[in-house]
């Protein structure tokens, strides 16, 4: 009986090393799946938007199925590819812009196409047979719609009247030479227009481009880099337009097109003054030749956004001069324009006018009011979209494209 009862325990405990020996083959094969470093869980219940159920998951993110396996075929053996290097990354290729000498020249057709009508207009009127009173009138409507503002318009034909008093003559010749002098004069050939992009002692050149807003400041501060970069400068941008979210990307985007680097803040609504700050700094560890430095638009009424247009002057000013303020104003706003420009020279001292959008408008008076108004010059001329379509403001260009 004893011996039946040892049989029986052996036997038993047999069964239990053979039971325990099949759990911990069967858990060490499909318990655990390792991470992959820097991957993360999803939290169970939850999924990624836009995350599809996929094999392995249900619609509902309930239990995995796994798609069922058919019937096994034994594939025959591919042939073995040779192996062939990943192509490398092609190396990005810089735009090369357009020499700024001549731009106008290329230009001048998209200034004439609305400036041309004004010129012929007053060609037309001057050269006509009789010039009464009423004629002379609609000399002065012709030019103060061009809103070349009252000062300049009543000049201009104080001066044409006296030419025709004393010369007599007007046919259309003798006439186009008077208007283009006379419109010469009006404009000031004579005005220094170089903008400020040259080292100054051991330091770059600062320039900050201001204005309100959608007048075209970034898209200019992009241009006028490659304006620059065209001339060999060695540019850095600061984008401390910090506002409005998408606008320091466009000013990187134009940059990198021509191999400039941008200061920016990786930050929506960080603070404008340490981002123009970090780009004088930056231009001054580089050696640049000149930095850029893009503002937010803010309207000229607005006193709370002008006082924070001084304090991103005051704030670079400690570092460096700034050698350049530019407002960019846009042509087509007339006579308000006039407006801003007053109160931006106010605010930060304005050295020079970007005049915007010169293409789509026929009232390029504005140069000559606004000149008059701030004693600063155009420097430089908006003609539209495309990337070289900046040119350096030149007088004698602008006045043959109005007069033809
Ligand atoms: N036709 C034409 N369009 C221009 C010219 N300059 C700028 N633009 C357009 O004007 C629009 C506004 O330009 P932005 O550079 O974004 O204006 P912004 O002043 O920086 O705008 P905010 O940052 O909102 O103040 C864009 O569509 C430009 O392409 C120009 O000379 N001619």
């Amino acid at each position: 009986m004893s011996s039946l009862w040892e049989y029986l325990i052996i036997a038993l405990a047999l069964l239990v090393v053979i039971v325990g020996g099949a759990v911990v083959l069967l858990h060490g094969r499909g318990g655990r799946t390792k991470e992959l470093p820097g991957r993360e869980s999803t939290p169970q219940g939850t999924r990624p938007p836009g995350a599809g159920g996929g094999a392995g998951t249900d619609d509902d993110g309930g239990v995995a199925t796994l798609p069922r396996p058919g019937p096994t075929t034994v594939e025959p053996e591919a042939p073995v590819e040779p192996t062939t290097l990943p192509e490398p990354e092609p190396t990005p290729t810089l735009e090369r812009p357009e020499a700024a000498a001549g731009r106008l020249q290329r230009l001048r057709a998209r200034l004439a196409r609305s400036n041309t009508a004004l010129g012929k207009g007053l060609l037309a009127l001057l050269s006509r047979g009789e010039l009464d009173e009423e004629a002379w009138e609609e000399v002065e409507d012709t030019l103060l719609t061009s809103d070349l503002g009252v000062e300049a318009t009543t000049e201009l034909v104080d001066s044409l009247r006296t030419q025709v008093k004393v010369e007599g003559t007007r046919d259309e010749a003798t006439v186009r030479r008077w208007l283009r002098s006379d419109l010469l004069t009006l404009v000031d050939p004579s005005m220094d227009r170089s903008v400020a992009a040259s080292r100054v002692g051991t330091r770059p050149a600062v320039v900050m481009v201001v204005g309100v807003n959608g007048t075209g400041k970034t898209t200019t501060v992009g241009k006028l880099a490659r304006v620059l970069v065209a001339e060999d400068k060695d540019v850095v941008l600061g984008a401390a337009d910090t506002f409005r979210a998408a606008a320091a990307d466009q000013l990187e985007t134009w940059g990198a097109r021509v191999g400039v680097p941008t200061v920016r803040s990786d930050r929506d609504g960080a603070d404008p003054a340490s981002v123009a700050f970090d780009a004088v700094r930056t231009g001054i560890e580089v050696e640049a030749d000149v930095v850029l430095i893009d503002t937010a638009g803010r309207l000229h009424t607005k006193v709370g956004l002008m006082d924070e247009l001084g304090k991103v002057k005051r704030v670079v000013e400690k570092q460096s001069p700034i050698d350049e303020v530019l407002l960019v104003l846009d042509a087509t706003t007339g006579q308000n324009g006039l407006r801003q420009a007053e109160v931006f020279s106010e605010v930060v001292g304005i050295t020079g006018v970007v005049l915007t959008k010169l293409d789509g408008t026929a009232k390029g008076g504005i140069v000559v009011a606004i000149q008059r108004k701030l004693g600063v010059p155009v420097k430089l001329v908006g003609l539209g979209e495309g990337p070289d379509d900046l040119a350096p403001f030149d007088p004698e260009a602008f006045v043959d494209a109005i007069v033809g």
